[in-house]
């Protein structure tokens, strides 16, 4: 047997199989490859097809996101409860509004992210995977006394919410109810407000005329309208008169020099509120071109024609935009002071409303203006009060939107039936009222409310860590005193003026004692010891102003140097 010559190859069955099964292979890949590409083509065709839907049907937004959101609706349908009226309505009635996506929304290709399944609400923050590719959506949900979404109308919210106000406000029993209109800036209060307004005008005196109790004809309704812009108050029926609240010794609270006008008909009274709104202070901001930067404050109340003894107030309450003050487009020393008297008056109002509630003992109805104006709407025991927290759709508001569910959340802390939750929770993956991250996670059973100081309720309400929270609030308090400050400051110049007025007069017939032709006689130490007591009251009224300018001064470079850190901290 001769071997094989040690060169020459020989080819074995197993060789050949090996180099077919890598052909197969590869020919299985490139399959598998085309196969993804045709898939990846199809895709891209139907979402260009979905993109050309959505913008046809008004939503020109992230096709994905909408896509994700439409999904989640699909599968949560039935949450919905019918909104039911006639239900015995609450000391305190939370409910949400959602306005419909606006063409300033549209245009900036934002999509619609909050669901409102009454009674719950749902926001649908659109997130990235850590891939930076992967889109998903993390819910955050709710529950209310009443959520209306963008098909509901100002009528539904009024008929649920402010009605039964008014029925309780013209019983005659002396009651003080009082709706709030609450939320980011741009989100409808105005609006929803507005409507409001026009249909408690018409209800009050249809009312009026045909109940069995309190009429038109022994009782008379009186208006009054002001708004609270940066610490101080302006009679918006009066020409923005400035107005003081004063507490008296026992314990009344008065805004002293406020008209009131008596209003004979709906129409007249629509006629007051309307003159009113139009003179209301506004500013740009990012979210609004004309957004209210002040609480505007309409007070209606029935008082008897004899004896003029209080039969029910109702105050209609539009709050100036929840938004920071970093939203706004100006970085002013105004508009930073503005903002943050806006905050410290609706951390108050957020506690005056929960201590009516029965959830906290402490009312701190004078940490601000507009809470120690409002101060018998919360320490009455004849008081009702609804608060609508109207939230904007947009994907790029979900922040705000959730801040703004917190805020009404932690004023009533309203728990779904154990029912409600279960439905709604077994199909989210995500807790009821959520919380913040990198804190543990509260149960709103054991929270201790009483132990929640204003800096707490400050470090919730800008999302923050305690040191942060400190600072916030030691600005807040540092423009509270601004405030009082710039009044005494202008209170004082004011006065100055007007002695300094009496004093040139005296001093010019001072003068004519020894100067008039007349005179041949005159006492010169007389006149020399009197203008002497007119220079130093002078002088003493000068370096009193420079002191009161000076201890300005030094609470505006604290304010701008909080302001600074506060900044620099991301706020
Ligand atoms: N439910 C709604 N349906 C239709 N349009 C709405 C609705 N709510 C608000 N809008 C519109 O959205 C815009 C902003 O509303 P509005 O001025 O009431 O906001 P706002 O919350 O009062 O803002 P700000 O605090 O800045 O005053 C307005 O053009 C208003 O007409």
């Amino acid at each position: 047997m001769t071997s094989p010559p040690r060169n020459r190859r020989v080819s074995t069955g197993v060789g050949k199989g090996a180099k077919d099964q890598t052909r197969l292979r590869i020919e299985k890949m490139e399959a598998e490859r085309e196969e993804r590409r045709r898939l990846m083509q199809e895709r891209k065709l139907e979402r260009a097809a979905e993109e050309e839907r959505n913008i046809a049907a008004g939503n020109p937004g992230d096709v994905d996101f909408i896509g994700l959101v439409k999904k989640w609706r699909q599968e949560h349908a039935n949450d919905a409860l019918p909104l039911v009226s006639g239900q015995s309505q609450p000391k305190i009635c939370v409910s949400v509004r959602k306005r419909p996506i606006s063409d300033k929304e549209r245009k900036r290709k934002d999509h619609d992210s909050v669901t409102c399944y009454h009674p719950a609400v749902w926001v649908h923050n659109a997130k990235l995977k850590v891939d930076g590719i992967t889109k998903y959506l993390d819910h955050s949900s709710f529950c209310f006394d009443y959520a209306f979404n963008e098909e509901s109308s100002t009528e539904d919210v009024y008929r649920h919410c402010t009605l039964p106000l008014i029925e309780f406000t013209c019983s005659g029993k002396g009651g003080r109810a009082t709706v709030f209109a609450y939320g980011q800036t741009g989100s409808g209060k105005t609006y929803t407000m507005n409507g409001i307004e026009a249909m408690v005008a018409e209800d009050i005196f249809h009312l009026l005329k045909n109940q069995n109790g309190p009429n038109l004809n022994d009782t008379m309704v009186l208006v009054s309208f002001f708004e609270i812009y940066g610490g101080r108050i302006q009679d918006l029926l009066n020409k923005r008169e400035r107005l003081k609240v004063l507490e008296d010794g026992k314990g009344e609270v008065v805004v002293t020099g406020l008209r009131e006008f008596e209003a004979g008909s709906p129409e007249d009274l629509l006629e007051y509120i309307e003159s009113a709104q139009k003179k209301r202070t506004t500013h740009a901001t990012e979210a609004n071109d004309t957004s209210s930067r002040s609480h505007a404050i309409c007070q209606i109340v029935l008082r008897d024609k004899e004896t003029q003894s209080l039969k029910g107030k109702l105050s209609l309450v539009d709050l100036a935009g929840s938004e920071r003050g970093s939203d706004t487009k100006s970085h002013n020393r105004q508009r930073r002071t503005e903002s943050s008297e806006i905050n410290t008056s609706l951390l108050a109002l957020k506690e005056c409303i929960r201590a009516l509630g029965g959830s906290s003992k402490h009312v701190p109805y004078r940490a601000s203006k507009l809470t120690l104006i409002l101060k018998d709407c919360f320490t009455s025991s004849l008081a009702r009060t609804t608060m609508i927290a109207t939230v904007s759709p947009g994907g790029s508001s979900a922040d705000h939107t959730i801040n703004t569910l917190r805020y009404a959340d932690r004023i009533k802390e309203k728990k779904m039936s154990d029912l409600k939750k279960q439905k709604i929770a077994s199909k989210s993956n995500k807790v009821l009222s959520p919380t913040r991250p990198g804190k543990k996670e509260e149960t709103m059973d054991d929270f201790d409310i009483l132990s929640h100081s204003l800096v707490d309720e400050e470090d919730e309400f800008y999302d923050s860590d305690g040191n942060d929270a400190e600072d916030i609030a030691q600005l807040h308090r540092t423009v509270q005193s601004l405030f009082e400050e710039e009044e005494s400051l202008l209170n004082l110049h004011m006065s100055i003026i007007q002695e300094n007025a009496e004093l040139l007069t005296e001093e010019g017939k001072l003068l004519q004692t020894v100067q008039n032709d007349a005179v041949v006689d005159y006492d010169i130490d007389a006149y020399a010891n009197r203008l002497g007591s007119i220079l130093d009251r002078k002088t003493y009224l000068i370096a009193a102003l420079k002191d009161k300018l000076s201890s300005f001064r030094n609470q505006l470079k604290q304010e701008e140097e909080l302001s600074k850190k506060v900044t620099s901290l991301g706020y």
